[in-house]
């Protein structure tokens, strides 16, 4: 597959020249829309615009916030347009994009142009029940917006009749969102199902602020000698030039005093903290907000599913407030008046991190991000930098001190000491902080070993040392261990803490009575008494078994001295007798001689 030219500047003659040509290929309906809420194209959807409608695949890189959803919906609509109806039972434009939230959000830009054209949209996530979904699609869908997982659920739960395969075969646009995501693994099996339902005659638009850096990566798509359009800011990065990028060096045990601090010295701003897991998006959900009790925070993560949606609603709708989200936030998602990104921990991947930094700075707005390093992560600076083009400059937080961090960590510690919910959440968000920082790709610059788990220990005020595999390999002597007993620790969920109460009660009913019947039961005490008796034999053979191996040893040692010396006496003698013998002949021989 030979790919064609770079699309440059000059290529698209001028940008009015552009924009006009642009416009005037679009329907009505589509202007009209558009026109509601933008004054101009964006730079990225005039280039893949005007690709996609002269019928080329084309290969989009263009960085965060630079506009690309509207990039490929403005063209595949106008495509769609072409053909004069569209049937219910006709799917013209299949987008799949890798996360809910994104599918949804992407939904709600298309829904007004799809209103004003009169085809029928829908987004297909995870969530809902199956049958429900597949209803709605047979009853007719023209725009389908999936992530694939789901997508590949459903064409396995209609094979049966067959109706959704049919209706993808109509399709003429294939649109694939944040695409590089796709060369994971972990979608391979999903778009192996969805790629072979489409019509090898389509168009196809890949679209990311960063593409597969190996083109072999995108052989499954089948494109059609594609356009490969790469738009990049002033400094030929990936992340907008409206975006500033800082670091902080800070102690393991001061990370989390660094981050109160940090929300503190922007009360009025919007923050998106980014963690390594589910489990700690969990736990320090809990513990923020009886620290920063004035401050709006919310939490979105893959095990929240129910209440993801509506926290991001929430989240958009406040003027200033705290998002903590594991990477399921890091692509896509547009919160245009996004201030801050906090990156409390990295990222599994590297190319993680310039979509989560591109959260912020979007479409033109001044935007932040700051990375939240321990030492023995600063070599991740340099990385981020030379793999991922993006230049951080190092920021102080001055409010930070040892003694405030010691201070918070014994006022979570006490918040453990009095809930089991947060004792126990925190513990399972540190063994998964364990595990994710053994797993991401930084971890040739960013060693485990060289990382102090101690020291993150304390910043998640933990009562106890988890004993984990990773652990287990080191000193943790520097750890400060609480007093506490926590088997005294209750649940906060009284229902809970019943259910706890019983269980304990249960347990120690059931060692009572299992005592109680070995007392009387005389088959127990006999097998008991015989017991004792063979324990009592074995320690005594033991013993005697000691002492006679001993004594055998003695003995051995002495037979073997003994028989040595016979051995050795007559080997002597066998020698002594050697000797006279040939004396003797000797003295023949020369008597002979
Ligand atoms: N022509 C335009 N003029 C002004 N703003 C626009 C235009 N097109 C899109 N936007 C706005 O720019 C913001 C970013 O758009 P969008 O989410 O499509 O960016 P993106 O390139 O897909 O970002 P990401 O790489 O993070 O997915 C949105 O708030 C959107 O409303």
């Amino acid at each position: 597959m030979v790919a064609k030219a770079i699309v440059t500047e000059k290529e698209a003659a001028t940008e009015q020249q552009a924009q006009e040509k642009l416009r005037s290929l679009l329907p009505k309906e589509v202007i009209e829309v558009f026109d509601k809420s933008f004054k101009e194209f964006a730079k990225v959807q005039i280039h893949a615009g005007l690709k996609l409608l002269a019928h080329e695949d084309v290969v989009v890189e263009s960085p965060t916030g630079s506009g690309k959803t509207l990039a490929f919906l403005l063209p595949a609509l106008t495509i769609m347009k072409r053909k004069p109806k569209w049937e219910p039972n006709e799917i013209g434009l299949l987008v799949i994009c890798p996360s809910r939230d994104l599918a949804l959000q992407i939904a709600h830009v298309g829904q007004p142009f799809a209103d004003a054209l009169g085809y029928s949209l829908h987004a297909t996530i995870g969530g809902k029940k199956i049958e429900t979904d597949l209803k709605k699609i047979h009853a007719g869908v023209n725009i389908l917006i999936a992530t694939p997982g789901r997508l590949e659920r459903l064409i396995d739960g209609d094979l049966r009749e067959g109706k959704l395969k049919r209706m993808l075969r109509c399709v003429e646009i294939l649109i694939v969102d944040e695409a590089d995501k796709f060369t994971e693994v972990s979608f391979a099996a999903s778009m192996n199902t969805i790629l072979p339902c489409l019509p090898k005659q389509r168009r196809t638009g890949l679209f990311s602020a960063t593409q597969a850096k190996d083109k072999v990566d995108l052989a499954p798509f089948t494109l059609r000698s594609p356009a490969y359009i790469k738009l990049a800011d002033e400094k030929d990065v990936i992340s907008p030039s409206s975006l500033s990028a800082f670091y902080t060096i800070i102690k393991a045990d001061e990370k989390l005093c660094a981050l109160v601090e940090f929300i503190r010295s922007v009360p009025d701003k919007k923050v998106l903290v980014f963690f390594a897991s589910c489990q700690c998006v969990q736990y320090f959900s809990m513990i923020l907000p009886r620290i920063l009790s004035k401050r709006k925070i919310f939490a979105v993560h893959g095990k929240n599913k129910k209440s993801r949606f509506s926290q991001m609603t929430s989240f958009r709708k406040a003027e200033s407030a705290v998002m903590l989200s594991t990477d399921l936030m890091s692509r896509g998602i547009d919160i245009h008046d996004l201030d801050w990104v906090v990156h409390f921990d990295i990222p599994k991947k590297s190319s993680w991190f310039v979509h989560r930094c591109g959260r912020a700075g979007r479409n033109g707005r001044e935007g932040s991000s700051l990375l939240l390093a321990i030492p023995g992560q600063t070599a991740y600076v340099n990385f981020i930098k030379q793999h991922e083009h993006l230049e951080m400059k190092e920021m102080k937080l001055k409010t930070v001190t040892e003694l405030k961090a010691e201070q918070l960590r014994q006022k979570v510690v006490g918040f453990a000491s009095k809930s089991r919910e947060i004792l126990e959440h925190g513990t399972s968000a540190y063994v998964s902080w364990l595990k994710a920082s053994t797993t991401n790709d930084a971890h040739i610059v960013c060693k485990f070993k060289e990382l102090d788990i101690i020291g993150h220990a304390h910043s998640f005020g933990l009562l106890r040392l988890p004993k984990c595999k990773e652990t287990y390999e080191r000193d943790v002597s520097g750890f400060k261990r609480s007093e506490v007993d926590t088997s005294t620790i209750q649940y906060e969920n009284k229902s809970l803490e019943d259910k706890r109460k019983e269980i304990r009660a249960k347990n120690e009913k059931r060692k009572d009575i299992y005592k109680e019947k070995e007392a009387n039961d005389p088959r127990a005490q006999l097998k008991k008494k015989i017991k004792e008796k063979r324990e009592g034999k074995n320690k005594k053979n033991k013993g005697e078994k000691k002492s006679n191996e001993k004594k055998k040893m003695e003995l051995d040692e002495k037979e073997n001295g003994e028989d040595e010396k016979v051995e050795i006496g007559e080997k002597r003698k066998i020698k002594t007798e050697k000797k006279d013998k040939t004396k003797k002949r000797k003295v023949d021989s020369t008597d002979a001689e």
